[in-house]
């Protein structure tokens, strides 16, 4: 293998990435970025803001003295990942896009436009994580190994390489990577993993990038703190689904509360616009086959609170599931399911087809069908499963005890 140093690096024209191309040039590999279009947007003035994020790129690129490319996956984001939220929402379910984007667009066409396209060794972003290989690059750099021969074990390690948070935890987006292949994994560098976002806001302003330093934090398309800003964002997505009106039934004893437009316009947890009602009422859960949306009064109802999921086939970023899930059928480890949630300890259970049964110490507010429950394990971020099917609520069990109580015969005498 000859030398092998070139690396791609995604720049969105933020902070994030111009300072993980910095860092790459630094180190001294041959750097080009690339900007990717994936969805035409007007922001409020009828400017393409995505226009505006290639041209920052691009400067940041030419105060770096690297090359500049951009390629458009506008017609691939639509299939692979809109045409993904769409049917999501048509079963009822609550996607999320950038989880999705990740996964079929960064972490896969991307990657292979890097590696085949342009023939680098390795792509990189400006993601807060950290690789298993990363690690074992910093030992090398310790003992003064030259990048080749890093570059030539990253091809050659045969175990898997595994997805650890990064040192800012606060900024920790992990969680949005839990989808991504083995295959990209081995090849990409995170080059923010050991860094504070202060200390690379840092490193902007003394490297001059002071356009992207001026930006509101630039995200990609969707980025979700919640349930809610995920489905405020998808909210575009409405137009394109054939309206399914239908009532709005309370939780509590089956009235009809009044309608709603289509079930897809609601999420669960969130708060349903009801007409005439003095208190806020919200959505508990829907019945795709009658169109029936069912809510309950208060935020903290317990008809909003379970402890119990299950998953899709889950996928384990190392392939494979912990030996001692695979042994045991169980582990301990640690659930979040909505980006920068505190971590909550669970027990996990493996079904015969992949799928998890996910038990929390905790009930928790509006787990949510369709959105990812995404696993930890000391630092390591195992995976993420789609949510497919929910335990009972508090609410459901106080019924059941309630019903138990009332059918228990009376004790004699
Ligand atoms: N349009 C894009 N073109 C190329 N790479 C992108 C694009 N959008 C995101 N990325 C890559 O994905 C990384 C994470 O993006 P995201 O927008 O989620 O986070 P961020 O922390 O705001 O990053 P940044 O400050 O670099 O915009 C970016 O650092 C960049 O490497």
């Amino acid at each position: 293998m000859g030398l092998v140093r070139k690396v791609v690096c995604a720049m969105s024209g933020g902070v994030d990435s111009s300072v993980a191309a910095l860092l790459l040039k630094r180190r001294g590999y041959s750097v080009i970025g690339v900007f990717m279009k994936n969805w035409d947007s007007l922001d409020e003035n009828g400017v393409c803001s995505t226009e505006k994020d290639c041209e920052d790129a691009y400067r940041v690129c030419q105060t770096l003295d690297i090359p500049f490319h951009h390629v458009s996956y506008v017609k691939e984001y639509w299939n692979d990942v809109f045409c993904n939220l769409l049917n999501e929402y048509e079963k009822g379910r609550t996607p999320n896009p950038d989880i999705l984007c990740n996964k079929y667009i960064k972490f896969n066409l991307f990657h292979k436009y890097a590696i085949n396209t342009l023939g680098c060794d390795a792509m990189a972003t400006g993601h807060y994580a950290r690789t298993s290989l990363e690690d074992e690059e910093v030992f090398r750099q310790r003992r003064a190994a030259p990048p080749v021969t890093l570059f030539r074990d990253r091809f050659e390690i045969r175990k898997p390489v595994r997805l650890f948070q990064g040192a800012d935890l606060a900024k920790d987006q992990t969680f949005f990577l839990s989808q991504v292949s083995q295959d990209a994994l081995r090849q990409t560098l995170f080059p923010l993993a050991g860094l504070t976002k202060e200390f690379v806001r840092k490193m902007a302003a003394e490297a001059g990038f002071h356009h992207v330093l001026k930006k509101k934090e630039v995200t990609s398309m969707f980025t979700a703190s919640s349930n809610h800003t995920i489905h405020h964002y998808c909210v575009s997505s409405f137009q394109y689904l054939e309206a399914k009106p239908g009532n709005l039934v309370s939780i509590e004893d089956g009235t009809v509360m009044g309608t709603h437009k289509g079930w897809f316009t609601l999420t669960l947890g969130q708060r349903a616009r009801i007409g005439g009602q003095k208190d806020a009422w919200f959505v508990v859960d829907k019945d795709v086959l009658t169109g029936d949306v069912f809510v309950a009064p208060t935020t903290n109802h317990p008809a909003l609170f379970r402890d119990t999921i299950r998953t899709e086939r889950f996928h384990w970023m190392a392939v494979d599931p912990p030996p001692e899930l695979a042994r045991t059928q169980m582990l301990e480890c640690h659930f979040r399911f909505i980006h920068q949630m505190p971590l909550i300890p669970c027990t996990v259970t493996l079904n015969m087809d992949g799928s998890l049964w996910i038990s929390l110490s905790q009930t928790v507010r509006a787990l949510t069908p369709g959105q990812f429950a995404v696993l930890y394990k000391s630092g390591e971020c195992l995976g993420s499963g789609k949510i497919i099917q929910l335990g009972p609520t508090e609410h459901t069990l106080q019924q059941g005890r309630q019903r138990l109580q009332q059918s228990e015969p009376e004790a004699p005498g």
